[in-house]
């Protein structure tokens, strides 16, 4: 798209220059029911848009451009199972991993949907023989810790799971304890192994490629860990201590994990997009296959509500778009993501990967150059944490922000009046900030720095309880704002070159270290190496 010759946008140009000189604090004044006409809910979900720098208007315009981006056909075009991964040939069908069993997608000639319920009753199966202690390590003994060796889309999804879901961990899982490596210099490992007992201990090694070299590099120092602990053979480690969860079936079993230890997805599925697969075995570990099935099942809702309902009442379509509005034409370019409850508080980083990798791109999907901003850089901490951090700069610094609010409206039902004080602390914590991001306030004195200019936008997304399936179902409205804006913005939100082109180019430095520096490289680059070298040297002598 040619910005400048879209009638949708241009007008959303015009229609800007008269809204940049309107204070959200003028906007509730001039409409009393504002929160009821930009408040949109689905069965356990609030989206509250009213404190965007938005008009009826706006909205109207956001969805005129939708409908000229062909926002529709783009859905059925996901949902179908059409190569949307232009670039690398492919469909990004993580939708399909949530369809019941009664509903059947065919692909190509091929009943997906047989593959995905094949896969996930061998996850089950797995889940089951570890929770009833039939799972035995190399000495005899059930496996007690679970250690997830996995990076981006293999570690942040499952991570972020377990420690929002905790408190659903059924009986049969409470005697596992589940960890998560992902650092490629090994420093995780090195803190958690001599915390575990090695014959007790299970790896699940996964990697949607099973070629990414952090993880193989911790998988690696995981075996010798357990061959030096036991005096056994590789094939009985492996065949005791390895479960791979993977895309690459090939790559797994030549790094020794047996048929029977293999979970397998598919290349339609992102990694980013992954944790609703086998990828998500941690999450069915720690709370049971069960919920991780309720999990599916709020995703599944969410799904549908984006397909079915109408882009007016849609809330990933809304949410998208406003989006669009604050960055392309309010020239907003910081996104924060604050979860007033601590369970959320990996949300932010899951976020991070699944924003800025899938919509970080400067170019459309025919790899031509654009003409207007995509994602915006996004980061985020517990709201309450980040209260005293970074909220500064978002009440007095010089750049605009917009933030999502996350919150649960009921918690700690029956847990006693204390917890649910604090429940209330930290709403009434989310909301004055809200408010005083939205209206500003005036100084009380002539003083400059008691004075709040206001007019951040914000999103507060309500949920009514944190459950698998309401958890399900907000991460799903995230992936399908991301793609909503990925279609108005024309570009590939499920590849991700720029990340393979550093990947490349780290294992061509590698040898660099161990020899003569080569004269071609930067001298930037040069210089640091040979500063290791020299300083290695020194050590060693
Ligand atoms: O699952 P893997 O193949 O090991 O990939 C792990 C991660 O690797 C790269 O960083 C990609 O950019 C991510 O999208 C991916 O999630």
């Amino acid at each position: 798209m040619n910005s400048g010759e879209v009638k949708a946008w241009v007008d959303l140009q015009s229609h800007a220059e008269e809204m940049k000189g309107l204070h959200l604090s003028e906007l509730f004044r001039l409409e009393a029911d504002r929160f009821d006409d930009f408040s949109f809910s689905t069965e356990s979900f609030l989206l509250d848009l009213s404190k965007q720098r938005i008009t009826k208007d706006t909205l109207g315009k956001l969805m005129a451009l939708a409908e000229q981006q062909a926002l529709g056909e783009w859905i059925e075009k996901l949902f179908t199972g059409e190569q949307v991964n232009v670039s690398e040939g492919r469909s990004a069908l993580h939708t399909a991993l949530r369809l019941p069993k009664e509903e059947t997608l065919r692909v190509n000639d091929r009943v997906i949907t047989e593959d995905i319920h094949a896969s996930l009753e061998k996850m089950a199966l797995l889940v089951r023989q570890i929770q009833q202690a039939q799972w035995r390590g190399f000495d005899g003994r059930p496996i007690r810790s679970i250690v997830n060796i996995g990076v981006g889309g293999s570690n942040l999804g499952p991570l972020m799971a377990c420690d929002a879901l905790e408190q659903y961990t059924p009986a049969e899982s409470k005697q596992l304890d589940i960890h998560f490596v992902s650092s490629m210099d090994g420093s995780e490992l090195e803190k958690l192994l001599p915390l575990l007992e090695p014959a007790t201990t299970l790896f699940i090694v996964a990697s949607k490629t099973f070629s990414t070299i952090d993880t193989l590099a911790n998988a690696n120092t995981a075996r010798e860990w357990l061959l030096k602990a036991s005096g056994k053979s590789v094939d009985l480690i492996n065949q005791h201590h390895f479960i791979a969860a993977t895309g690459n079936i090939r790559a797994a079993q030549s790094w020794g994990v047996p048929e029977k230890n293999q979970l397998l997805f598919w290349d339609w599925v992102g990694g980013r997009y992954s944790l609703w697969s086998v990828i998500g075995l941690p999450i069915a570990l720690k709370v049971g296959m069960e919920n991780f099935r309720a999990i599916l099942k709020g995703a599944h809702a969410m799904d549908r509500h984006f397909r079915e309902t109408s882009f007016d009442k849609n809330l990933p379509v809304l949410l998208g778009l406003v989006g669009v509005w604050n960055i392309n034409f309010l020239n907003i370019h910081a996104h924060t993501i604050l979860p007033y409850d601590g369970r959320l508080s990996h949300l932010p980083s899951y976020l991070q990967q699944l924003e800025m990798e899938s919509n970080g791109k400067s170019v459309n999907t025919k790899g031509e150059r654009l003409n207007y901003r995509t994602c915006p850089v996004l980061w985020g901490e517990v709201g309450s944490n980040a209260q005293h951090a970074f909220y500064q700069l978002l009440h007095q610094g010089t750049e605009l922000v917009m933030c999502d609010f996350i919150t649960t409206a009921v918690r700690y039902e029956g847990e006693g009046e204390e917890l649910q004080l604090q429940h209330q602390l930290s709403l009434a914590n989310c909301l004055a900030q809200s408010r005083l991001l939205a209206l500003g306030a005036e100084s009380e004195n002539d003083l400059g720095y008691q004075h709040y200019d206001g007019n951040q936008p914000s999103s507060t997304i309500m949920l009514d309880e944190l459950t698998p399936e309401t958890f399900g179902g907000l991460i799903a409205l995230y992936e399908h704002k991301v793609f909503v804006q990925s279609v108005i913005w024309e570009i590939n939100p499920f590849d991700q070159w720029g990340v393979e082109k550093g990947k490349k180019l780290a294992s061509s430095l590698l040898p660099e270290f161990q020899s003569q520096v080569s004269g071609d490289l930067d001298s930037s680059t040069r210089g640091l190496i040979q500063r290791v070298q020299r300083q290695q040297a020194q050590y060693e002598s």
